[in-house]
């Protein structure tokens, strides 16, 4: 190997060192990378969302996604509660305190929880074993658990970017109801309303927390944390479903 060439006032710089830039990306390119982790790693890809979405899970497969889907569900206004917490502005814990009454509701009978509740009726579970938690299989819990404590930890930035995978989640919405209406047509169709509802608040929620990313991350180390954030979030998702696959 040879060395790089030097000079008087000492090494030259590589052709890799003139490369390297340690600026803020502007916020095209910022969007850009953070879009590309939701296209290389979201779990649209995971084997199991792709048997469900060509019709060949077997009723206890989709039965059990459904009730370990349920954990996770479960724990989505919890983790936005740690996340409102860091917030110090009305404005900011208004718009997230909205995401918890969307999945808690207004009152008894109504919210995202519930419509997963009649989701798991309409496929033939029984409401009380979900709420029991009883079925929930080992790697669920801890990839649940990993996500609520990077949200009780990590910084505002971090555990807002890492929400962020919902940036993929109205089309994966879609492409679900279409396969439940295709090829599990023994779920009854009003179970599929969760999901209906959740290609708007997807949307939504994933366009404020785009902008506030966009707004927060001024340096470059903020920004690849932010990268990071999402990342890892894409490991959750992802390694729910391999418990699920593999149980
Ligand atoms: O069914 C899915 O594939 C899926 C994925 C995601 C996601 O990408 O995190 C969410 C949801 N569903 C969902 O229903 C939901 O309420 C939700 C909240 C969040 C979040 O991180 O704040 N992700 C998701």
């Amino acid at each position: 190997m040879t060395a790089a060439p030097t000079t008087a006032a000492g090494p030259a710089a590589t052709p890799t060192d003139s490369v390297i830039d340690i600026g803020p990306w502007s916020p095209a390119a910022f969007e850009a990378r953070l879009r590309a982790v939701g296209e290389e790693r979201y779990h649209d890809r995971h084997p199991f969302n792709l048997r469900m979405h060509e019709g060949t899970l077997s009723q206890d497969e989709l039965r059990r996604w459904i009730a370990n889907r349920f954990h996770y569900q479960r724990h989505i206004p919890v983790k936005d509660a740690l996340i409102t917490a860091k917030f110090d502005t009305p404005a900011l814990r208004r718009m997230w305190l909205r995401r918890i009454q969307d999945h808690d509701g207004a009152r008894d009978g109504e919210g995202g929880i519930e419509r997963w509740l009649r989701l798991g009726e309409a496929a033939g579970l029984d409401r009380e074993e979900l709420l029991s938690g009883a079925i929930v299989l080992p790697g669920v819990r801890l990839a649940v658990d990993g996500y609520v404590n990077f949200c009780r930890l990590r910084p505002a930035l971090e555990a807002v970017a890492a929400s962020l995978t919902e940036l993929s989640a109205p089309d994966l919405m879609r492409t679900r109801i279409d396969a439940f209406e295709r090829h599990y047509r023994w779920i009854e169709p009003d179970g599929l309303h969760y999901f209906r509802t959740r290609v708007t608040q997807g949307r939504r929620d994933s366009g404020e927390a785009l902008d506030l990313v966009l707004r927060w991350a001024r340096t470059r180390e903020d920004q690849e944390r932010a990268v990071a954030a999402l990342g890892f979030k894409c490991d959750v998702l992802w390694a729910l479903l391999d418990a699920v696959d593999h149980a």
